[in-house]
Formats: structure tokens, C-alpha cells, sequence
């Protein structure tokens, strides 16, 4: 089972953090603007110095090589970055990618080809997704992935993040500002404070 494990994990002068969320589980992650939610999904991804334990499925994050650790950890980023002027040329092999998830936010293969330059922001968020559940990743973190869609897109990208969390017992940490999202999608939510202290809160439903 591939559960994620963050054991006193510092970074710069925040920390330390510890928490776990077991595979087939999402966990609620919200907190003031600035708190450092997304410096956290950073840390965990790997991409600052740190220092601290993180293990998925049991495996230490410092015996995997790096670019492996962040397939099996995939981190959507509250701004997805784009570079090539296709759609396509994001994805290691767009055949391959599920006509399912396309079209579960919309799309059909078609989008492959689309310019980059032409998307508007709610078609960049739901692209990035695919992309991210493309390297079929076994835990993921998830900076307020919704943030710039209309409640249809909102309620499809729900379901097909939570069905990936199912189908492959993935881990989630999901960012949001949005109580009332975090007590669909999740049973347990941590609240980062001002400051980036991480406490955990328990069950949104049970918070009120
Ligand atoms: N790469 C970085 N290195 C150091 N500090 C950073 C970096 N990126 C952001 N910060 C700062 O760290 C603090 C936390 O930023 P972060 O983006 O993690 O907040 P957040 O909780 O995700 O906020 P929001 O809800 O607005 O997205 C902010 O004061 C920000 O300016």
C-alpha cells in the first residue's frame, strides 16, 4: 500500500512535520493565505533541501532516485507550468494517455494537438491533471486543484481524483480554502496555522 509518511521533515526554518495518510486515503490540507501549504507539497516533492524522513509504501524517499521519487510522488501545482506549443508535446507519450480521463474533464484526443497559448485558464488546470494522472502516480498533492473552474468542472475533477485515490489505493493531500470541498472529498483535514504550525483536526464534518 502506498502509504505516504513524513516523519519530522524540516525545510528552511519551518518544521517539524509528521503526519501520514494511508494509501487509498485523501487528507484535507487548508490554512491561511501564506501559511506555507505550498512550500509543504514542495518539501515533500522533493524539490528543496531538507531534512527529515518521507516514505511511500514503506520505501525511503533517499534510496530512490530523485526523478523516480517524483513520478511516484506527483505534485500539481497551483499554476502548472507549460512550455512547448502543443498540448501534446507535455506528456512522455500522449497515445498512451486514458480516453477516459480525457473525456471524465472533458476532452477528447483531439486536445493533443491543441496550442498551448490558446488555453484558457480552467482548460490549463483540467490538462494538468491529466498530465499528472498520466505518470500514474501512487500519492498525490494537490495545491487547490479546482481553484479556476465552474462547479460542473469542479465536481468532475472531484470524482476523478478521488476514483484515481480508489482505484490505485493512492494517497492524497488535497489543498483547499474551501471547507465545504475538503468535507467532500476528505474524512480527515490538518490546518496549517500562521507561522506553519500543522495540526491535525480530524474529520472536517466533525469540526463544526
Ligand atoms: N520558494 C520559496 N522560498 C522561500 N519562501 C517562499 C517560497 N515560495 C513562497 N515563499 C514564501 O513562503 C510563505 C508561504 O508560501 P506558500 O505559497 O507556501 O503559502 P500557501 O499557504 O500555499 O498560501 P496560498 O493559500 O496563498 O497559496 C509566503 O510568505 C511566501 O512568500
Amino acid at each position: 500500500m502506498p502509504d505516504l509518511e513524513v516523519i519530522n521533515l524540516c525545510f528552511q526554518d519551518r518544521g517539524p512535520y509528521s503526519f501520514r495518510i494511508d494509501g487509498g486515503e485523501c487528507v484535507g490540507l487548508q490554512g491561511a493565505s501564506g501559511a506555507g501549504k505550498s512550500l509543504l507539497l514542495r518539501a515533500i516533492v522533493d524539490l528543496d533541501p531538507r531534512t527529515g524522513k518521507l516514505r511511500l509504501g514503506g520505501i525511503d524517499a533517499d534510496r530512490v532516485p530523485a526523478p523516480q521519487w517524483r513520478r511516484l510522488v506527483g505534485l500539481l501545482p497551483a499554476e502548472s507550468g507549460w512550455w512547448l506549443d502543443r498540448v501534446g508535446e507535455h506528456f512522455a507519450d500522449f497515445r498512451s494517455v486514458d480516453d477516459a480521463i480525457l473525456a471524465a474533464v472533458g476532452f477528447d484526443r483531439s486536445v493533443g494537438n491543441w496550442q498551448v497559448s490558446r488555453l484558457s485558464t480552467g482548460e490549463r488546470q483540467r490538462l494538468a491533471i491529466v498530465r499528472l494522472l498520466a505518470n500514474g502516480p501512487q500519492c498525490l498533492l494537490l495545491d487547490e486543484p479546482t481553484a479556476s473552474l465552474d462547479p460542473g468542472s469542479v465536481a468532475n475533477v472531484e470524482a476523478l481524483l478521488l476514483n484515481h485515490c480508489g482505484a490505485r489505493q493512492a494517497s492524497l493531500l488535497w489543498v483547499s480554502h474551501d471547507p465545504d470541498q475538503l468535507a467532500r472529498v476528505s474524512r480527515r483535514r490538518l490546518i496549517m496555522e500562521r507561522g506553519g504550525r500543522l495540526v491535525d483536526a480530524g474529520a472536517p464534518a466533525d469540526a463544526r
